[in-house]
């Protein structure tokens, strides 16, 4: 499905990102995760052809067969919005404040031939599946009218009008408060078709993604599925980054998550992994498995 194979990004004659090389399938979810500054950002624009000025991608790219890099804009303004998406850290920068967030929903569909009365109509239909509580009062708000996790759902419903393929989200629930954020990961993962995250959280991409590649200095230093790369990590870099982030290595003690530490096989209640843990029987027992919900591994061998 989506493929890139050595991907540079360039301001001038400085490499920004360097031989980036990945994929991911129909119905994935990778995670992109490096300290700031990595290249994580500059990757995920050079997919949806939205790099800044003076700064260029080279190598390859492609998306169903489709080229995504060095291809002319109004070839990439058809592929925008309809086969690719992004949702971005910072919903009130991408949304426009004077008009109506149904209005803008519809937009990107009428942008692509949808006739108005149907895209106004499958604007609210939208906004319930990102789970806008009143979708139909909710498309005659304004931006401001709205919280930070509804702005930023409504953002994941413009992202998901044209029904992409791919979905790329970068830092999505940075802004927002735990709990929102959780919800909002959980969102994502069941709407997301493949998708492509952006975080320097392990512990999201660990609740969020199957797969994860990991970038420093503009380069891929490791990937792999999440459980080998958080378990067995093969690059100091990412121990480094394991070692700083809130999941804890194996054989730890869990620390305690809503004041109960979970037993081998169990989940803390509101686990995103609790449905979704290849290991969630007496198998967790046998092997380390990530299964935490965000902070922990949940299958873990007591220590000691
Ligand atoms: N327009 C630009 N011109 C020149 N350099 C840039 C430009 N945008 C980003 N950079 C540089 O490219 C490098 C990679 O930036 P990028 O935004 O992709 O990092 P990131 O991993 O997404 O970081 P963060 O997590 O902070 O968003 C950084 O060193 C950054 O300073």
């Amino acid at each position: 499905m989506l493929s890139v194979d050595g991907l540079d990004v360039h301001a001038g004659p400085v490499r920004l990102v360097r031989d980036v090389s990945f994929g991911i399938g129909p119905g994935e979810r990778v995670g992109l995760i490096g300290e700031s500054g990595s290249g994580k950002s500059l990757t995920a624009l050079s997919l949806m052809g939205l790099l800044p000025e003076g700064v260029t991608a080279s190598g390859r790219a492609t998306l169903d067969g489709d080229d995504l890099v060095g291809v002319p804009e109004r070839r990439l303004k058809r592929l925008r919005g309809r086969e690719v998406s992004m949702v971005f850290q910072e919903p009130m920068t991408a949304l426009n404040p004077l008009m109506r967030v149904g209005a803008q929903v519809a937009e990107v569909m009428t942008l692509h031939g949808r006739p108005r009365a149907e895209a106004r109509e499958r604007a609210v239909h939208l906004l319930g599946r990102v789970r806008l509580p009143r979708p139909e009062q909710i498309a005659r708000a304004y931006p401001h009218q709205l919280s930070g996790g509804q702005r930023q759902r409504v953002m994941l419903a413009i992202a998901l009008a044209n029904e992409p393929r791919l979905l790329i989200c970068d830092e999505p629930t940075t802004a927002l408060d735990v709990t929102v954020q959780k919800q909002m990961l959980e969102l994502i993962a069941e709407v997301a078709p493949a998708l492509l995250f952006i975080t320097h959280d392990l512990a999201v991409v660990a609740s969020v993604c199957e797969r994860v590649v990991v970038m420093y200095g503009g380069r891929v230093v490791e990937s792999g599925p999440i459980r080998e790369v958080f378990t067995n990590p093969r690059h100091r870099y990412t121990e480094g980054l394991l070692a700083a982030s809130r999941l804890t290595p194996r054989g730890t003690r869990l620390p305690t998550i809503k004041g109960s530490v979970p037993a081998a096989g169990g989940f803390p209640d509101g686990c995103v992994f609790r449905n979704r843990c290849p290991h969630a029987t007496e198998a967790c027992e046998q092997e380390p498995a990530l299964t935490g919900d965000g902070h922990a591994f949940a299958c873990w061998h007591p220590a000691g």
